[in-house]
């Protein structure tokens, strides 16, 4: 086993900053290295007021109140970076191809490949390269290929470590994962890198929950897990549109079922569908993957989960017209959440930005409240898709600090994330400010419909 002194992670986004943060607190010896292309981003992770931190993640601020300036450090000197470290976690994104080959499916490799050459050019002696971005199967040959034929000479030892922590629950999952996986080469030296890995964690880690497998098996268990989660959401989510037909209710259902041990409870939360830079992008790779081996039936079985969760997107939208006479052409839509999921400032491919474009397909216009998500970030997101010109999206959406100004004078209430404060809100307020008939949109299932009721609102849940 190597002894690692110093540890570079490039990318200080959702996954390295908190992670590398993680191994800092629980490696006191180790100092860690976080660098970054994007200047703000490393300037706000060394803002002194650990408000202003650029990911909001509950417990992160104390985890980097402690070991910043002490064994955790950020900087936008990546080359430095590379050399004086022992081992390299790449951690920059992986998105999904925008152009080109692929286009609309395949994850862009073209950071992770820019990363490889940069190491290969500035590293002056052997290195454990540790891929930490979710990659398609195989990619730890790529930059095999490319660090081998660097011209240093040197010996870099690939691993693949992929990370499987929920945002807003990122550092109770870090503090204690379910496992940890390692892969790498079944060569001495690729053994005598993955125990050396290994051993960062097993600082905090039960070591029987740390899974050495070969590089293969960890780069496609992580896309195999990810795809697994968003079935099992497409799965009730698609018995959720039968229970809306038939009187069922789809949380008893997922309650009947959750107790077949053999299923299991938990990620049978029906909603208006998944969101998150990760479920949608890492299926879509494996469609791609599939499809690529000649597997059409493979592809075309996963692709089915991304069908079912944009039906559901747009089946929330298209109820919400449905039950306002078929027409929300100038009436106020109040958005309660933006983010993906409770808990994150995160909105990347969150329900809620397919379900404002939908409405704005039939002008409406969209308050949006959200405790943690910025107004510019709201107009970017929208921007992103490209449906509506910029100008009509400033017209139609606007974006308020307060819950109560956005539902007042609305014609219809969405819950598009699942945010706790929205159940402690004062809602006869509400029902007396808002248009009638008051109508509620709960696309997480997460107020009480029968309080809402007395009170005199038509409640419209997810699979009910
Ligand atoms: N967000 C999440 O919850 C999870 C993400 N992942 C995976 O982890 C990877 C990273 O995801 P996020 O942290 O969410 O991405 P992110 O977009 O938040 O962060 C990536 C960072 O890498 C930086 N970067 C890109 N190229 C660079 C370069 N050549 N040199 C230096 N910095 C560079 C970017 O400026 C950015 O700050 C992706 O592959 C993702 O699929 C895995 C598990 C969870
Ligand atoms: O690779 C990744 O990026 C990560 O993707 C997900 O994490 P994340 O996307 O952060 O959040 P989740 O809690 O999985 O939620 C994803 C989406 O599914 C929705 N969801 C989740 C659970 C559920 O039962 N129902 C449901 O609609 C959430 O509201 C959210 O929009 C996985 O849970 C992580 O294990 C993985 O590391």
């Amino acid at each position: 086993m190597k002894e690692v002194k110093n540890i570079c992670c490039i990318g200080a986004g959702y996954v390295g900053g908190p992670t590398m943060a993680v191994i800092a607190l629980k490696n006191p010896h180790i100092k860690v290295n976080i660098v970054d292309i994007n200047e703000q981003r490393i300037a706000d992770w060394n803002d002194a007021d650990l408000d202003k931190l650029p990911i909001y993640e509950p417990g992160l601020k104390e985890v980097v109140a402690e070991t910043r300036g002490r064994n955790l450090f950020f900087s936008t000197n990546v080359d430095q970076g590379i050399q004086d470290a022992d081992m390299i976690f790449i951690s920059v994104n992986t998105p999904t191809k925008t152009y080109g080959k692929g286009k609309g499916q395949a994850a862009d490799l073209k950071y992770i490949e820019l990363c490889a050459r940069q190491i290969a050019r500035v590293a002056k002696r052997d290195k454990i390269v540790v891929e930490k971005s979710t990659l398609p199967v195989r990619t730890a040959e790529a930059l095999k290929d490319i660090l081998s034929n660097s011209e240093s000479g040197f010996k870099f030892e690939i691993l693949s470590n992929p990370e499987f922590l929920a945002e807003g629950t990122a550092i109770d999952d870090l503090m204690a994962p379910d496992r940890v996986l390692i892969g790498g080469d079944d060569t001495p030296s690729g053994q005598e890198a993955k125990d050396t890995l290994s051993a960062i964690y097993e600082a905090w880690v039960p070591k029987e929950q740390v899974l050495q497998t070969n590089v293969w098996s960890s780069e496609l268990s992580k896309l195999t897990a990810n795809a697994f989660l968003a079935q099992r959401i497409s799965s009730i989510n698609a018995m959720s549109a039968l229970c809306e037909e038939t009187e069922a209710d789809v949380d008893e259902i997922a309650r009947a079922i959750g107790m077949d041990s053999r299923i299991g409870p938990k990620f049978l939360k029906s909603s208006v569908g998944f969101g998150g830079s990760c479920f949608q992008k890492d299926v879509l790779n494996l469609v791609y993957i599939a499809k690529s081996y000649g597997l059409t039936e493979v592809a075309e079985y996963w692709d089915q989960v991304i069908q079912l969760n944009d039906y559901q997107k747009r089946r929330f939208a298209d109820k919400i017209i449905k039950k306002s006479y078929n027409t929300v052409n100038d009436k106020k839509i109040a958005f309660l959440g933006w983010a993906f999921k409770k808990d994150t400032n995160d909105t990347r491919e969150s329900a809620a930005i397919y379900v404002a474009d939908h409405l704005l397909d039939e002008n409406a216009q969209v308050v949006v409240y959200d405790p943690k998500v910025p107004a510019e970030q709201v107009y970017a997101d929208l921007e992103y898709l490209n449906t509506h010109d910029p100008e009509e999206i400033r017209k139609r959406v606007k974006i308020v600090n307060d819950p109560y100004e956005a539902t007042s004078e609305a014609h219809a209430i969405a819950v598009l994330t699942e945010w706790d404060e929205f159940k402690e809100y004062d809602w006869n307020k509400i029902f007396a400010s808002t248009l009638k008939p008051a109508n509620v949109f709960d696309g997480r299932n997460i107020l009480d419909k029968k309080a809402l009721e007395v009170i005199g609102f038509n409640v419209y849940n997810i699979g009910k």
